[in-house]
């Protein structure tokens, strides 16, 4: 039964998105092809997929297939599958709204977009599939039935605010895609996509090894040979007749059965775009077999950009799985670690049962097997990219870095690996990212460790107090800012024989003790004995005034320039990652750290005095938690009581002016 025709409005950001397209400036409006040669594949393998798995699901599944229309006379083009179709919530839920995730994201960069070019490029981070359509069509008609269901779906829009959406009982089951076209405009890269030549060229470049026959009807001229004539009679001409015959347009080869050196760049980037329904290039593309025990093929690739969701909860997914070239599933997360999500692909397992679940793919041997084969390859082959195409690799760190690094905290075996791929900033380049091996064979006669700091930006980490004795000495120290940093660092030992050391925590020795006789050396250790008891008393005092937030108190070898700075036990939490904890809305005690006092600035020396001087006087005790709060903001961490910190420095300041 037919319903009324119900007009409805698009969202604002659709709206938003659709005006981006009907204007478009994009200049390869050829892709709207792609798109929904894509969706219809997809369709397709989900049809395909359900009908096997539901036995009481009635559909036929025994041609199913791709068909375009071509009307040159009407001007439209029709894009038609027998898949899985869509209910009439389906299209409103997936058509009339942007419900994918990420949508409030796309919503903010687009109104960020200053002007149509940054917003083209936002197409290429997004994705925008159906809504492409309205590049090339002044109205766009979707005709749909879901598999199993009775009624159909008419959605229509010319991509101006609105939409109507019928119920009709008449449509084919699948999805019928009817697009009136825009007149031909070549210079605005409008083509006449009714012509014969035209969409096979599209087909072929884009879609060529999409799984499905993609079927076109196409005219042939035939030769006719003339009535009644024969043997003996040559003199009549053979005359000429068109018939309309129906051709296959893509040649289905799976893109991944075939060898590397038979396959154009061109085409795997088309396959990229379709797994990974991406518009940007493959950074990488990584072909493999495996035969004997397990077989499977896989083609995997590293994308040039990060998609907006890369470290969003729900993301899409990056690996298909098909069991003998049979698509099972989209999102494979069984086949990738976490940490290499952005990798997207194709493995295609032979001894898989098509009926394979989430469930089973968990505990699958070979499964796993597959896993680690990927992960080492992934990792080796981003490691002979970081040795011959920097700048490729640079990209590489900077799209992806990010991800990689959780790599180090979840992924044991492949430690060493990552930790060689990876690049970190330092105090020895202010832009150029660093690598590990190259940190060791710059590393000064007599340093044994690799230094680092972590914190929130690079500024508050270079001009950190704790880093003033390694500037003095021109010793090279990692800036390590990024949240994920401070879970890893923590956990992994060392590099190349190496200890990681933060230069935040525990004592620091940066005294080359190798070049000192042995009389030298007992003559700095009675140097700094004798100061020590110096300042024994303003240490204890210092200890127990400050008791709620200090541990200890005690005299520093990493101060140049500053009064005192906070330093953790070796094994201690840092300020940022208790952040990150109870950011997380975990309960942690609060922790005391150590107060390390720079014995030659005149704060610290004039305090001594004083405190000899004036005991326990209540000014004493004022300057005491002035230096602590000094010390806290001086190494970018955030004081438990602003307000009263501020007081204090106000009314001492009072007493100076
Ligand atoms: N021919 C079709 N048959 C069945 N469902 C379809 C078809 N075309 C689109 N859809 C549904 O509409 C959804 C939205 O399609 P659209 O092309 O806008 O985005 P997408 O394919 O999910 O992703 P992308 O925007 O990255 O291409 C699809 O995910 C699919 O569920």
């Amino acid at each position: 039964m037919s319903t009324p025709v119900e007009e409805r409005e698009f969202q604002a950001e659709t709206r938003q998105l659709l005006d981006l397209m009907v204007h478009s400036v994009y200049s390869n409006k050829d892709s709207f092809l792609r798109e929904l040669v894509s969706n219809a594949s997809d369709a397709l393998d989900k049809l395909r997929l359900q009908a096997f798995q539901d036995k009481d699901l009635e559909v036929d599944t025994s041609d199913l297939h791709i068909t375009i229309e071509r009307d040159t006379e009407a001007r439209t083009l029709t894009i038609r599958d027998n898949g899985i179709g869509m209910s009439r919530d389906d299209v409103v839920g997936l058509i009339g709204t942007l419900a994918r995730s990420g949508t409030a994201e796309l919503r903010k960069k687009l109104a960020d977009a200053q002007d149509s070019a940054a917003s083209v490029d936002l197409i290429g981070q997004f994705g925008i599939g159906f809504y492409s359509t309205f590049m090339v069509a002044d109205t766009v008609t979707l005709l749909t039935r879901k598999a199993g269901e009775s009624e159909g779906t008419r959605w229509r829009s010319t991509g101006e605010g609105t939409y109507t959406i019928e119920t009709v009982p008449d449509a084919p089951q699948g999805t019928s895609v009817i697009l009136e076209l825009k007149p031909t405009d070549t210079d605005d890269h409008l083509y006449d996509y009714t012509s014969e030549s035209k969409i096979r060229e599209l087909v072929k470049r884009y879609s060529d090894f999409i799984a499905w026959p993609i079927r076109m009807d196409v005219e042939r001229t035939e030769k006719v040979e003339p009535e009644g004539s024969d043997d003996t009679d040559d003199t009549a001409e053979p005359t000429e007749r068109t018939v309309v015959t129906t051709e296959t347009l893509n040649s289905m080869k799976a893109l991944w059965a075939r060898s590397k050196d038979e396959v154009t760049d061109e085409e795997y980037t088309e396959f990229y775009r379709h797994v990974s329904h991406g518009w940007d290039e493959p950074l990488e593309t990584i072909s493999l077999k495996a035969e004997g025990t397990f077989e499977y093929q896989a083609l995997l690739f590293i994308p040039s950009q990060a998609p907006f969701d890369l470290f969003m909860r729900e993301r899409a997914g990056g690996i298909h799985l098909y069991v003998k070239r049979v698509f099972i599933m989209d999102d494979c997360e069984e086949l990738m670690p976490e940490y290499l999500r952005f990798v997207k692909g194709v493995v295609d397992a032979a001894d898989l049962s098509l009926n394979v679940s989430r469930e089973i793919l968990q505990q699958d041997r070979q499964i796993r097997a597959i896993r680690r084969r990927l992960t080492k390859k992934v990792l080796s082959t981003i490691s002979d990219i970081k040795s011959s195409r920097p700048d490729d690799y640079d990209t590489l760190w900077a799209e992806f870095g990010r991800a990689l690094k959780e790599g180090l905290l979840s992924d044991q075996d492949n430690r060493d690996a990552l930790l060689k791929i990876s690049s970190f900033a330092s105090t020895n380049d202010p832009e150029k990212l660093t690598g590990l091996e190259d940190y060791v064979s710059r590393m000064k006669s007599g340093q044994s460790e690799i230094y680092y700091i972590t914190g929130e930006t690079r500024q508050a980490m270079e001009n950190s107090p704790h880093m003033e004795a390694f500037r003095a000495k021109g010793i090279e120290v990692l800036l390590l800012g990024d949240p994920v940093d401070e879970m890893w660092v923590g956990s992994i030992p060392e590099f190349d024989g190496k200890p990681l050391r933060s230069i935040a925590k525990g004592e620091v020795d940066l005294d080359d003790d190798a070049g000192k006789s042995e009389d030298e050396k007992k003559e700095a250790e009675a140097e700094k004995a004798e100061r020590d008891k110096a300042f024994a008393d303003l240490t204890a005092w210092l200890t127990t005034t400050l008791d709620e937030n200090v541990k200890e108190t005690r005299l520093s070898t990493r101060l140049t320039d500053s009064p005192a700075c906070l330093v953790g036990d070796t094994f201690s939490f840092s300020p940022q990652m208790e952040k990150l904890y109870r950011a997380s809305g975990q309960i942690l005690p609060p922790s005391k750290r150590i107060l390390e006092l720079n014995p030659d600035h005149p704060l610290v020396v004039a305090l001594q005095q004083a405190r000899a001087e004036k005991g326990d006087d209540q000014s004493l005790v004022d300057t005491a938690h002035l230096l602590y709060g000094m010390a806290v903001i001086a190494e970018g961490s955030e004081l438990t009581d602003p307000a009263k910190f501020a007081k204090l420095l106000a009314d001492r300041l009072a007493q100076t002016v």
